[in-house]
């Protein structure tokens, strides 16, 4: 079947958005769709803070992917502020997939989420769920089996789907699936393009995974990461040539004490080096031109709890 056959199913498009509890692998998921690093893995929870569009393009379908921070019960101001973010895409979107990680019992928070969900369901217009089962690859087919009825007995799911995004297990089946229930229309991006995030969004995020790699304790949900400019160097680079310009890049990051403060710098500016290192790799191939990274650390109490300082960092 040809695009031109006038049997050929029309072109479908929409939007798909990922909820579940932190660290239950729905940005690595993205990317797996995707086919390219747009959303930060950290290996930590919660460190998902924008919404971040992935773009799968197919001949007969465009699945644009929002990955959405973990929804979950608001301790603070800023996790009230994400809720409402993600309750408000929620509504918004034509599919939603509630990715439950199999190598985790289906707990309190997984309930919590499938009674938001259930919620919305009633609506006027109720947005299909697909049940996602994350990290298939982590147990064995019997666990498997076993968490696939947990899922099934936890909500009125219009599919449910276990895959691996480390070994690519069924992800194309889930491609699939979430492409089924999007609405006939046409192309909403234009081909090509992978993410509507604006740079920054993308440069802040890169920052903010190397700095939080291998940190433990409070600092994810202490950390935000603001980039203040990103200009060419004059003089640099060659446009007949075609040579790229250097681009200063300075970024901020902002803890909440100064003893976190401290564990971002490392003795002596060690680690606040190493992070520099790590994040211009990935910045350099995000922009495609050499980059010299200006990393600022400063101190904004209580930043969390703080209605001024969370508009100021962009919340
Ligand atoms: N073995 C295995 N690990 C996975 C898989 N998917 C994700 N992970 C790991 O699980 C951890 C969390 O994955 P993320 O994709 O960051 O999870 P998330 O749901 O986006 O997390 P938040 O942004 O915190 O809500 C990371 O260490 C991933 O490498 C998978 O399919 N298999």
């Amino acid at each position: 079947m040809t695009q031109n056959d006038p049997a050929a199913p029309e072109h479908k498009s929409g939007f798909a958005c990922f909820v579940g509890r932190p660290n239950a692998g729905k940005s690595t998921l993205t990317n797996a769709l995707v086919g390219q690093k747009v959303a930060i893995t950290s290996g930590r929870p919660q460190t998902t803070r924008h919404t971040i569009r992935g773009i799968v393009h197919r001949p007969d379908a465009q699945l644009i992917l929002v990955d959405t921070p973990g929804l979950h019960r608001p301790r603070t101001l800023l996790g009230e502020r994400l809720n409402d973010l993600v309750r408000e895409t929620l509504a918004q979107v034509d599919v939603i997939a509630f990715c439950l990680p199999a190598d985790q019992k289906v707990g309190p928070g997984d309930k919590y989420i499938a009674a938001q969900l259930a919620d919305l369901m009633k609506g006027r217009r109720p947005t299909p769920v697909v049940a996602v089962v994350t990290k298939a690859d982590l147990v064995d087919r019997e666990t498997l089996t076993k968490h696939l009825l947990a899922v099934d007995q936890l909500g009125e799911w219009q599919d449910i789907v276990p895959v691996s995004a480390v070994d690519g297990f069924q992800v194309e089946v889930l491609e699939q699936v979430l492409v089924k229930h999007l609405p006939k229309g046409p192309e909403l991006y234009p081909g090509g393009e992978l993410t509507d995030e604006p740079e920054a969004v993308m440069v802040a995020e890169l920052v903010r995974e190397a700095a939080l790699e291998g940190v433990r304790d409070e600092l994810p949900h202490s950390l935000a990461v603001v980039v203040d400019e990103i200009l060419p160097r004059e003089g640099s680079g060659n446009p007949a040539t075609g040579k790229p310009p250097l681009l200063d890049v300075r970024v901020n990051l902002f803890v909440e004490r100064d003893s976190q403060k401290a564990i971002i710098i490392g003795r002596g500016g060690s680690r606040l080096r190493h992070v520099g290192t790590e994040a211009r790799k990935g910045i350099e191939a995000l922009l495609g031109a050499r980059v010299y990274l200006d990393l600022h650390v400063k101190v904004a109490k209580d930043w969390q709890r703080d209605p001024k300082q969370l508009r100021r960092l962009g919340f």
